[in-house]
């Protein structure tokens, strides 16, 4: 059953190269496969000749037709190896390229990442995703190469059998059946050392990550400054041996296997060329019978080849074991939507009249596994136009509310609505389309400096002006000047001619990613911690410009600067999973409540603090009076400030 499901996934995966390649691959193979018996037909006649012409004394010129069968059968199975080489590797590139592409179509598809954080999917994904990095032996392409040459081989066992019985008929149960139970056998086997090799993939992951660190210029600082170098080699050798003992210790429950199977066709080939070669059961005389012995000799051990003495069949089985994690992970994530028609032209977003009036209505939202809720019961307006911010001390569920506010995950309770309209209902890609958000782990993409903006509407065309103008709301343009092909510089160290950016700088870069897609359509922008690693002024004069060019869109800040928070229309203080503040940050520090008790600790460190830097401006009060890398910041204990 297994075998059948494993062939059927391999020949799925092969419909994935092109036809005309595959049915040459096809033919070569088939071909390839014939030769062994026709080998075993030529060397017999090859040496029959010799033992006949031998004791008669005859000229060798009787040895040339059959020596030159024979040399003719090989350098065609050289000829069809040649030739077999390059389209199997196109066949197998095609095939791995069609995979990774539906792999990452999964894992991309669906409209939340909860499924994402799963361990099991993460677990089917490493199986699925057919990189040797991630401890995966063979490729899918690599595997159905592998089935189509054992499908072949089928063919070239049946030319055995045709050479067995031109010779000994009776020999081709007797051989063909311990091929065929030797070849289950063999499946068998080798779908445990895959499975056993498998075993060793959390170790190889490991052992794999502790490298990349040693390698990695970013972890190569820590590993230097804290002197980890030793133990991290001692790591790596203890995951890469722990990765290898349960494929040794299977290696070496195999060998006595092997002998038996060794026996299960050794033992019924030479009985059958002895009986042969003795010229017992019919079999000819003279000349003739050393042809008989050797033909049969040559293609038992061919039959044996083709049904099982092969790494094919090891390839094909570690690759069917990919294909069946992709099909498990199809299983567990929604189906992909299909691509667009090439050609096919975006759809032009529509700007709303005015951005949506979004509230959260008696959300409840935790984590698998977690203890309890992050948010509970959670009520939260945000009203057009306005610019919220919403403090809280660390952990309290800030980045996970926008995550939730993005359709990232769904509440366990209550609904999220905009205009009144559940935003699960509105669909994630149209909600999303008026939406830009800059996480508190924003992604740093190894791409020129242009391209890093425009994917803020990356299913729109790029519009050069909407860019400069998204730049200067970012205060980019200083950034930009000193960079060396300008918007052209790709941003990472290892790109030639690229660089990489400091943190700071790349905040303002996602920043105006964030502001090219209000600048093109969304109309709700979120930051979560947007400037935590802009200095002073820089982040005075980026915050005045959204504060005072929202672009119509409204506004959710995250922040835990209080310098930059007091400025919102609105502050919010989450706390215990709810809104537990909510006014003015005049209103909220009369209040005397939670956030005037944060404030004032902040407010409190400034005064005492001597002055570092450049002063901020004289709208920004006592928080903000001095300046540099102690910029007021909301939390507590633990907390930034
Ligand atoms: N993907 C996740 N899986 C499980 N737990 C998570 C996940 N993300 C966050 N948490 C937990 O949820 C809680 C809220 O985290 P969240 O990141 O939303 O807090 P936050 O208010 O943004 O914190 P900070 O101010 O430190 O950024 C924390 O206890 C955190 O450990």
């Amino acid at each position: 059953m297994t075998i059948l499901t494993d062939a059927r996934l391999l020949a799925g995966a092969l419909r994935t190269a092109r036809a005309p390649l595959t049915a040459v691959l096809v033919l070569l193979l088939v071909l390839g496969a014939l030769l062994p018996p026709a080998s075993a037909v030529a060397m017999a006649h090859l040496v029959g000749r010799i033992q006949a012409a031998v004791p008669t004394g005859a000229a060798l010129s009787v040895l040339a037709l059959p020596l030159l069968a024979f040399v003719l059968v090989l350098l065609l199975g050289h000829v069809v190896d040649t030739a077999v080489a390059p389209l199997a590797f196109l066949a197998t590139a095609r095939v791995d390229g069609a995979h990774r592409a539906r792999v990452a179509g999964l894992a991309a598809a669906g409209e939340t990442i909860a499924p994402l954080e799963d361990p099991q999917v993460q677990a089917l994904i490493r199986a699925a995703r057919a990189d040797p990095e991630n401890w995966t032996e063979h490729t899918p392409g690599a595997g159905a190469v592998a089935g189509l040459r054992l499908a072949g081989n089928l063919v070239g066992v049946a030319g055995g059998c045709l050479v067995l019985a031109r010779y000994a008929g009776w020999l081709v149960p007797l051989l063909l059946l311990p091929a065929v139970v030797n070849g289950f056998f063999r499946q068998r086997d080798a779908a445990r050392a895959v499975a056993v090799w498998r075993e060793g993939a959390v170790a190889g992951a490991r052992q794999q990550r502790w490298q990349d660190a040693a390698t990695s210029p970013a972890e190569g600082k820590d590993i230097r400054i804290y002197g980890l170098g030793d133990w991290l080699t001692r790591r790596i050798r203890r995951h890469a041996l722990a990765g290898d003992a349960p494929v040794w210790a299977s290696l070496a429950r195999a060998i006595p296997r092997e002998a038996g199977q060794l026996l299960l066709v050794g033992v019924p080939l030479v009985t059958g060329y002895a009986v042969v070669a003795a010229g017992a059961a019919g079999a000819p005389a003279g000349p003739d019978r050393v042809v008989a012995a050797t033909a049969v000799l040559a293609a038992g051990v061919a039959i044996f080849q083709a049904l099982g003495w092969s790494e094919d069949l090891r390839v094909a089985v570690s690759a069917a074991g990919c294909l069946r994690a992709t099909v498990d992970l199809a299983e567990r994530l929604p189906a992909p939507a299909p691509l667009p028609a090439a050609g096919a032209d975006p759809a032009t977003p529509v700007r709303p009249a005015r951005p949506a009036l979004v509230r959260f209505e008696g959300v409840s939202f935790g984590y698998p596994n977690a203890r309890r809720p992050v948010l509970d019961h959670l009520d939260l307006e945000i009203r057009p136009g306005e610019l919220l911010a919403v403090v809280g001390l660390n952990g309290a569920g800030k980045s996970t509310l926008i995550k939730l506010l993005a359709g990232l995950y769904e509440p366990d309770e209550g609904r999220i609505t905009a205009d009144g309209v559940d935003i699960a209902t509105i669909g994630a890609t149209a909600w999303r389309r008026r939406l830009a958000i800059v996480f508190q782990d924003f992604v740093r993409y190894h791409l020129p400096a242009r391209d890093n903006v425009v994917l803020g509407r990356g299913d729109q065309p790029p519009d050069p002006a909407v860019l400069d103008a998204a730049a200067g709301d970012a205060g980019l343009a200083p950034v930009l000047a000193r960079l060396p092909a300008g918007w052209d510089t790709p941003l990472a160290r290892t790109a030639t001619g690229g660089v990489d950016l400091s943190g700071g700088q790349w905040q303002q870069v996602v920043l105006a990613r964030a502001r090219y897609a209000v600048r093109m359509g969304a109309d709700l922008l979120v930051l979560d911690e947007p400037t935590a690693h802009l200095d002073v002024r820089t982040e005075f004069e980026v915050f005045n410009r959204l504060a005072t060019n929202r672009g119509g869109a409204s506004v959710v800040l995250i922040s835990h600067r209080l310098s930059t928070v007091r400025q919102a229309d609105r502050i919010v203080l989450l706390d215990g999973g709810r809104i537990t503040e909510s006014g003015s940050h005049d209103e909220l520090v009369a209040r005397r409540g939670r956030y005037a008790e944060l404030f004032a600790i902040q407010a409190r460190r400034f005064a005492t603090e001597p002055a570092t830097g450049p002063a901020t401006g004289p709208a920004t009060g006592p928080a903000t009076t001095t300046a540099g890398s102690g910029a007021p910041t909301a939390t507590t204990s633990g907390g930034h400030g």
